[in-house]
């Protein structure tokens, strides 16, 4: 099976930094942590519901999901995707990367706080026929409860109760939480997050899988590509499993001193596929005060921006290129009656070519600045590639945490903000903390403003 896999990893330009003896020589702490996240006994592992995409989300479940899914397809001209983080970016790296454009447009709400985009989308959405997806695992995140509340309000209006109520899906815990509440009060049709499965491992359960199904994209070409990754990378080999491979020679660099890792892709439709890697990385692994930074450049765009940092700035980053070897729509420069613009050497080459050639010049040239990088090859992007990508980056994500020492799967530090911001708002049961932050707050700008 492993020999049909649409991805591939190639480690070339690691070496001088970490060649394969060095990789190997981790097998056993490689085998280590692959017990962990199979088996558990590892730190986290209450939320391993993620690694057998076969269970993740059950037959019924996926028949309920293509349901839904054709419910609002045929009412609805959009859907409006409300969620933050897990709840969130997965669904829209496989939309953004995968989407026809044949069905409702999938929008998004509740992934920041921001006055402008809310309103530029209620105003859109304004006498358009919509349905509302509200994603939240735990059902009380407050960006997406916000956004809830101002969509719920425009359906309401515009459809009156009675139908707005037919045209939610709440994507929620089982039991726990104010979304779960509000759904069973108002009978809206839900579905299930497991409380195994972490918000950003989530993409391949119900999170992600309804506003994906709604776009249009083949669901289960999605799981199918995870389960055959999954199948693959129970070979522990570290020469045969390029996610241990990749979880391995990442943890080797990032004790070498370097301390950021940049997804590289050269297509601009994996934008939001590099943020939910970020989500996955960071979350995951930003803890304990070590790790790799994830961050995320789109190239060419950003040779010509970052391009100069990435080749000559401060030695302490390494590069994954995520790189499309076909399947691409074959663009071809036509020819010119002049060569004013001197590109007679490129006529009746594909764009494709070109993107190419700018890929292997650019992983050369970063190799030659002291960049060590590694290049994750897709045959080409297609549902069943990109959930065998999704899940590669999972498995290793899973892998490389616990080959670092840490737990994978909890993120205790996003509630620090979230603490103040709650006192600043008066939320109930904060009340003690208000007056701290608002004292604190308070001698802190009295200090340290320069303005003109
Ligand atoms: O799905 P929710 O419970 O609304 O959570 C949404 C997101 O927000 C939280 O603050 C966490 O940092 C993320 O891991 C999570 O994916």
């Amino acid at each position: 099976m492993a020999a049909s896999l649409p991805l591939k990893l190639d480690y070339g330009y690691l070496a001088p930094d970490v060649d394969l003896d060095e990789v190997q020589s981790w097998q056993d702490q490689v085998d280590l942590a692959h017990k962990k996240v199979t088996q558990g006994g590892g730190l986290g592992d209450e939320y391993l519901g993620w690694v057998d995409p076969g269970k993740i989300v059950s037959e019924d479940e996926v028949a309920t999901i293509k349901t839904l899914a054709a419910g609002i397809r045929e009412s609805s001209d959009y859907l409006v995707s409300i969620g933050i983080g897990g709840s969130y970016l997965g669904a829209r790296a496989v939309i953004e990367a995968l989407g026809a454009g044949d069905g409702p447009e999938v929008v998004y709400a509740g992934n920041s706080l921001s006055a402008f985009d809310h309103d530029r989308l209620l105003r859109k959405l304004d006498g358009k026929k919509f349905s509302i997806n509200a994603i939240s695992k735990s059902g009380t995140t407050t960006e997406p409860a916000v956004a809830f509340r101002l969509f719920r309000d425009l359906l309401t209006r515009q459809v009156g109760a009675e139908e707005a109520r037919k045209k939610i899906v709440a994507t929620t815990d089982a039991a726990k939480g104010a979304l779960r509440k509000f759904a069973d009060e108002e009978g809206y049709a839900t579905l299930k997050i497991a409380d195994d499965v972490g918000g950003r491992y989530s993409v391949l359960s119900p999170v992600g899988l309804l506003p994906i199904a709604v776009a249009g994209i083949d669901i289960d070409g999605l799981l199918a590509g995870a389960r055959d990754v999954a199948a693959a990378t129970n070979s522990t080999d570290v020469t045969k499993n390029p996610a241990y491979f990749y979880a391995a020679a990442r943890n080797l660099l990032y004790r070498k001193g370097y301390s950021t890792e940049i997804f590289a892709s050269f297509e601009p439709r994996l934008h939001y596929v590099a943020e939910w890697w970020k989500q996955l990385f960071g979350e995951s692994e930003g803890k304990s005060h070590i790790s790799l930074f994830p961050a995320a450049v789109e190239l060419t765009t950003d040779l010509h921006s970052m391009g100069q940092w990435i080749q000559e700035g401060r030695r302490n980053i390494i590069e994954t290129f995520v790189i499309l070897d076909g399947g691409e729509p074959e663009v071809l420069i036509p020819p010119s009656d002049s060569d004013l613009d001197e590109l007679g050497y490129l006529q009746g080459k594909s764009l494709q070519y070109v993107n190419e050639a700018a890929y292997k010049a650019t992983a050369l040239a970063h190799r030659d600045g002291g960049v060590p990088n590694s290049t994750v090859h897709l045959s080409q992007l297609d549902a069943y590639s990109l959930g065998a990508l999704i899940y590669f980056f999972e498995r290793a994500c899973g892998v490389s945490g616990y080959l670092g020492g840490i737990n994978p799967f909890n993120q205790p530090g996003v509630e620090a903000y979230k603490k103040n911001m709650f006192a600043l708002l008066g939320k109930p049961k904060f009340e003690q903390a208000t007056q701290e932050v608002q004292a604190r707050l308070k001698a802190q700008s009295a200090d340290t403003v320069v303005g003109f």
